[in-house]
């Protein structure tokens, strides 16, 4: 049992997002090709006598401080679990945009579960956390785990894939998006159509093995932009300020608004960042690399 545990946890963005129809309990089959990336929340647990939440950072105002926080959730199922009383403050330095389509939210979620089970010295077993991340949410199981993997069923059945070293730019847009509205516009814009049964694109696997950025700048498709640029158009200017600043691709990150660009290298990550920034179609900008490592304890 130690006093105070911090765990570093990355952002996401998903280089495929293929989308299958509504299932009958409402979610939607992926194939779901997560990447980490090197943009990171903080999550504090110490103990105290109730379980109780803070969070500091440029987005800190949105974040619920209450139960709905994936966080304090995550908390109460271990210690229920455990049989214990989820007796925990947890701190949250947020970096990852909220409601931004970088699963920041199950980011602090997988974090506090990594950080509860040390505190409470639970060493609860690998797959029984990944199964508390399940029930958490789709996204939480690959926060937990990190790297680059592709996500079957609702995106929660993770298998590692391998991938090379890329750079990215992100560009935070004012406001979120809401994901189930982002998936039920999906289902406004599909209705009437066939759907074809979600598969991993063989070139876009062995484009992030190779860590050839041309390869994987060909292969880059999220199923979930045209919805999300429909619920939000202005997104289109983003995408082609970042091109036009020599970005290799850009796509809508996972449900959106935040824009994501692959660039050659550090360098131009730097250029297209500032460029994105001078353009006047975002809010700011992160310049980051893959993969990162999952929900770690410092
Ligand atoms: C779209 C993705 C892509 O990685 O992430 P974001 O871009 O939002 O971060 C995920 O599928 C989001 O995962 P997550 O945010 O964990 O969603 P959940 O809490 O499990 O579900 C929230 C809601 O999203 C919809 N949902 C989610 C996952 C899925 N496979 N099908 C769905 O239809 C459902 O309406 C569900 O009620
Ligand atoms: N720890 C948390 N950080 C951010 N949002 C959270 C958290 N816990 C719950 N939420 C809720 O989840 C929603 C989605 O947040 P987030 O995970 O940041 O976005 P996305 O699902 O687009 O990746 C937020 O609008 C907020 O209401």
């Amino acid at each position: 049992m130690s006093d105070t545990v911090t765990v570093r946890v990355p952002a996401k963005v998903n280089v495929q997002l293929a989308v299958g129809a509504a299932r009958p309990d409402g979610f939607h089959d992926l194939a779901n090709v997560f990447l980490a990336v090197s943009l990171y929340d903080e999550v504090t647990a110490t103990p105290a006598d109730e379980l109780t939440v803070t969070c500091a950072g440029p987005d800190a105002g949105k974040v619920p401080l209450d139960r709905t926080n994936l966080a304090a959730r995550a908390a109460e199922i271990l210690a229920e679990r455990a049989g214990l009383a989820p007796a925990v403050h947890l701190h949250i330095e947020k970096r990852i945009p909220v409601a931004g389509g970088m699963a920041g939210g199950s980011a602090d979620g997988a974090a506090a579960l990594l950080a509860c089970d040390a505190l409470w010295g639970l060493k609860t077993p690998a797959e029984e956390l990944l199964a508390i991340c399940a029930e958490l949410g789709s996204d939480v199981p690959f926060s937990l785990v990190g790297g680059a993997a592709l996500g079957t069923g609702r995106g929660e059945i993770l298998t590692p894939v391998p991938a090379g070293t890329f750079h990215w730019v992100f560009a935070v847009a004012d406001g979120g998006l809401s994901t189930p509205a982002v998936f039920r516009e999906f289902d406004r814009l599909t209705a009437g159509t066939e759907v074809p049964v979600p598969q991993a694109s063989p070139a876009l696997l062995a484009a992030l093995a190779s860590g050839d950025p041309d390869a994987l700048a060909a292969t880059l498709a999220n199923g979930l932009q045209p919805a999300a640029l429909s619920l939000r158009p202005s997104l289109a200017d983003t995408l082609a300020a970042g091109t036009e600043a020599g970005a290799l691709a850009a796509l809508v990150s996972g449900s959106g608004p935040t824009t994501a660009f692959l660039v050659r290298d550090a360098e131009s990550a730097t250029k297209v960042a500032a460029a994105l920034n001078a353009s006047g179609t975002c809010r700011s900008t992160h310049t980051a690399t893959s993969p990162a490592p999952g929900a770690t304890l410092l």
